[in-house]
Parts: C-alpha cells; sequence; structure tokens
C-alpha cells in the first residue's frame, strides 16, 4: 500500500436554513461535486487496513470494513460512490446495480437507492434458487463460482456492476459474463478500490471505475 497522503481540509457547504430546505436533495456544481468526492477519498483511503498474508501466506489482505464501521465514513462512502456514477456518462444512471457476493453486498442496495435504480445479486454458486446462469472463475488467492438468477435483468436494461475490490479481475469479469448472457446492457464497473500491479481491469470489456487505487507493487 502506498504511503497515505496528508489529509486535506474538509471541503464545508453551507448548510440550509429551514427544514424544507434540508429535506430537499441539495443542488450541487461539478466543481463542488469534484471538491467533495475528493475529500471523501482521503478520508476513506486513510480508513483502510493491511493484514499481511490473509487468507493464505503472500496475499496482503486490504480490510474495507472500517468503512462502515464508522457513520461519518459510511456515508461518505455512499456518496463517494454517487458522486462517482453521477461524474459518469453525462450523469445518466444504470437500470441496475448488480452487487457481488459478498462485500459487493455491503453497499451495492445503498447505492442502488440513491439512484433509483435496482439491485440484483451475484452469489456463490448454490445460494440462488430458481433458473440461473453460472460462470467459474480464478481469483487472487483461489477459484470460485458465481450465478445470477435467469431474471434478475430484462433485455436491454443498462447495468453497473460493483464491487469492493478488484484483484486479478477474475470476479468481476464473470459477473460481466453473467450481465451479457442476460441480454443485459453493461454500462461499466465500480470498485472501491483496484489493485494497481494485478492489471485485473485488462480482463475487463467495459469501462472500470475506481475510488482508490492501491499503487504497491505486491510481493507476489
Ligand atoms: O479481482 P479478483 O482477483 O477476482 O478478486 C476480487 C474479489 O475477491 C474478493 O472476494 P472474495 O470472494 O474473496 O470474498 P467475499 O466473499 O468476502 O467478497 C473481493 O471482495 C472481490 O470480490
Ligand atoms: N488483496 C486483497 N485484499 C482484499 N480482498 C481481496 N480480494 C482479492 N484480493 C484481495
Ligand atoms: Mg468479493
Amino acid at each position: 500500500m502506498t504511503t497515505q497522503p496528508p489529509l486535506a481540509a474538509a471541503t464545508t457547504a453551507s448548510l440550509p436554513t429551514d427544514n424544507a430546505a434540508r429535506l430537499e436533495p441539495q443542488p450541487t456544481t461539478s466543481a463542488t461535486s469534484a471538491s467533495e468526492l475528493a475529500s471523501a477519498k482521503i478520508s476513506l483511503r486513510a480508513a483502510l487496513r493491511q493484514f499481511p498474508d490473509f487468507p493464505i501466506p503472500g496475499i496482503d489482505f486490504i480490510d474495507i470494513l472500517p468503512l462502515f464501521a464508522d457513520h461519518s465514513l459510511h456515508t461518505s462512502l455512499i456518496r463517494a460512490l454517487e458522486l462517482q456514477v453521477l461524474a459518469l456518462n453525462n450523469g445518466s444512471k444504470p437500470d441496475v446495480i448488480v452487487g457481488l457476493d459478498a462485500r459487493g453486498f455491503l453497499f451495492g442496495p445503498s447505492l442502488a437507492l440513491r439512484l433509483g435504480a435496482g439491485f440484483a445479486p451475484v452469489r456463490k454458486r448454490g445460494k440462488l434458487p430458481g433458473p440461473t446462469e453460472e460462470a467459474s472463475f480464478d481469483k487472487e488467492y483461489g477459484q470460485d463460482g458465481f450465478q445470477i438468477q435467469n431474471d434478475a435483468i430484462k433485455k436491454g436494461q443498462s447495468v453497473l456492476v460493483v464491487d469492493d475490490i478488484i484483484a486479478t479481475g477474475g470476479s468481476a469479469a464473470a459477473a460481466g459474463k453473467l450481465v451479457s448472457q442476460l441480454g443485459g446492457n453493461l454500462v461499466g464497473y465500480l470498485f472501491i478500490l483496484e489493485i494497481d500491479f494485478l492489471k485485473g481491469r485488462e480482463k475487463l470489456n467495459a469501462p472500470v471505475y475506481t475510488l482508490l487505487k492501491d499503487t504497491s507493487e505486491g510481493t507476489a
């Protein structure tokens, strides 16, 4: 993991003074959104933890769970993801967010609610009832299999795949394949963190967006 950049002063927007205004979504200019996003990224990065040799020797495991333990960080995370999506495709929103079992379930539904999108889970093999599509894949520390229910996505719906981390890209590529098998229009992938040296994005055939990058070289 790279050295953390120094903390920047958080941006403060002036607060609305009446209750009605407080309940409405507050309009933001792209400049204030960019500044809010940059500020959130600094706090989010600072909260990540690293555990060497987990779950197997040689893997530097990056733990994203502190982002959910603290209410303020959790709020910043969901807002940063929302801002990242709104910055794509001139603000057009996907019809469906597809989240990957298990850590993609921690924030995929919250993001879908914010965006007014549906949420569909891609689950590890053997967890979903009814007709499903299946794909096997290799990931940084093993092999696995994903499934999606056949009616989770309607033909032509725009789909954004979200997950916590992209390492080798095996998990995300398998999920993208399932979306395409159902006739979904895969508009991109969104991750909290990309482990750069593993070059996972090269396996993906739609635009890749990440809030944070781990640019350390790794030991493998
Ligand atoms: O890019 P890759 O090499 O495929 O690795 C990334 C995937 O590995 C982890 O999931 P994992 O299945 O290990 O655990 P989880 O069930 O806790 O999400 C992580 O949450 C990503 O989904
Ligand atoms: N190094 C890593 N840390 C956390 N989750 C991962 N998933 C795949 N590689 C990972
Ligand atoms: Mg996962």
